[in-house]
């Protein structure tokens, strides 16, 4: 049984809560003002009782003692969840990261000592909270976890028993390409969902073929350049399928968008462009909706 922290107690970081405390002992970390019991809840069964305990900040401190600490915040969030919760990192615990979007390994990664593995989570399982207290697990999706440094790389086996309450989970050794491969499908759904207003399934009309296809082809150029083997055929059937699995659902994105909150765009087609300033190689579709996406929530 390992002491597990989660940062965060949005979708994921319940839906994984949930998951996780019926093997191990989890305290979840809110910046809300209530640390009431959260709850679960699937279809149409009776919602249940999260087994966590829920502290605040300020309740942290340095005689915790967890073997995994786990962030469940968005791409934009690490950097500041981080900083918070370092001062009260035990010398040999291992670090999760959780998100949509590229970015935050190597940062993260310099400020361990050389006892702490960075291991790095990414799902497809969804969820969304229904109110401040409860969520709503949607869908079964599978989970991927791969370490990000040598440590983790080494030796993962306090944490894959850990982690072994997570359904369909499974391991990696080359967890950047599974990333980039997630983020192939973000970059070819999030944008275009949210700038339409439409639910993912109404993506596959015709009509968004040839963005879709550019810009997807433009991420398969930086993904080439950095080594991995992720053809643009591959990426177009992964990104066609998930519209197809996730066609009655409104993206992460469209969300954000629709209640004005900051999106994940620059970790997604931002992480595009930047990278193509690196290897010199144009990227403007992704360019073109990452402004969108950026303009859109300012005139909100
Ligand atoms: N929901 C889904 O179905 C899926 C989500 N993902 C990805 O997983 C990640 C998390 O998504 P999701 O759970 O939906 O997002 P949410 O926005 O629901 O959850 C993030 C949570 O982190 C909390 N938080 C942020 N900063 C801190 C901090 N410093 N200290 C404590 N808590 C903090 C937020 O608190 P507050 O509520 O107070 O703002 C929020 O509750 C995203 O990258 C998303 O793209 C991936 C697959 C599916
Ligand atoms: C897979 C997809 C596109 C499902 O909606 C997602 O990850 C998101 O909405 O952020």
């Amino acid at each position: 049984m390992a002491n597990i922290l989660i940062v965060g107690d949005g979708a994921i970081g319940l839906l994984l809560s949930h998951f996780l405390s019926a093997s191990n002992h989890v305290t979840v970390l809110t910046r809300k003002a209530s640390t009431n019991t959260r709850f679960y809840s699937r279809g149409n069964n009776a919602s249940k009782k999260i087994n966590a305990q829920f502290i605040s900040l300020n309740q942290l401190n340095k005689n915790n003692e967890f073997d995994l600490v786990l962030f469940t915040v968005k791409a934009f969030q690490v950097p500041d969840a981080f900083a918070q919760v370092k001062p009260f990192l035990p010398k040999g615990c291992s670090v999760v990261l959780s998100h949509n979007g590229m970015g935050n390994v190597d940062e993260i990664n310099d400020q361990l000592n050389s006892t702490q593995a960075l291991y790095f989570l990414t799902t497809s399982m969804a969820g969304y909270k229904s109110n401040l207290y409860i969520v709503q697990h949607t869908g079964e999706g599978q989970s991927v976890v791969g370490g990000c440094n040598s440590l983790a790389l080494q030796n993962n086996e306090v944490t894959a028993e850990a982690l072994k309450a997570v359904p369909n989970i499974k391991w990696t050794d080359n967890i950047h390409q599974l990333r980039f491969e997630k983020l192939l499908v973000n970059i070819a759904i999030n944008p275009l969902s949210a700038l339409n207003n439409i639910k993912n399934g109404e993506l596959r009309s015709p009509k968004y073929n040839a963005i879709i296809f550019s810009a997807l082809n433009e991420a398969c150029n930086i993904a080439k350049a950095q080594g991995l083997d992720i053809p643009l055929i591959k990426a177009l059937n992964t990104a066609y399928k998930i519209m197809e699995l996730t066609c009655d659902n409104y993206s992460s994105m469209q969300q954000d968008v629709v209640h004005n909150r900051t999106t994940e765009i620059a970790a997604i087609c931002g992480y595009i462009r930047q990278q193509g300033k690196l290897y010199n190689i144009k990227t403007p579709y992704n360019n073109e909706l990452l402004a969108k996406i950026e303009a859109k929530k300012s005139v909100v």
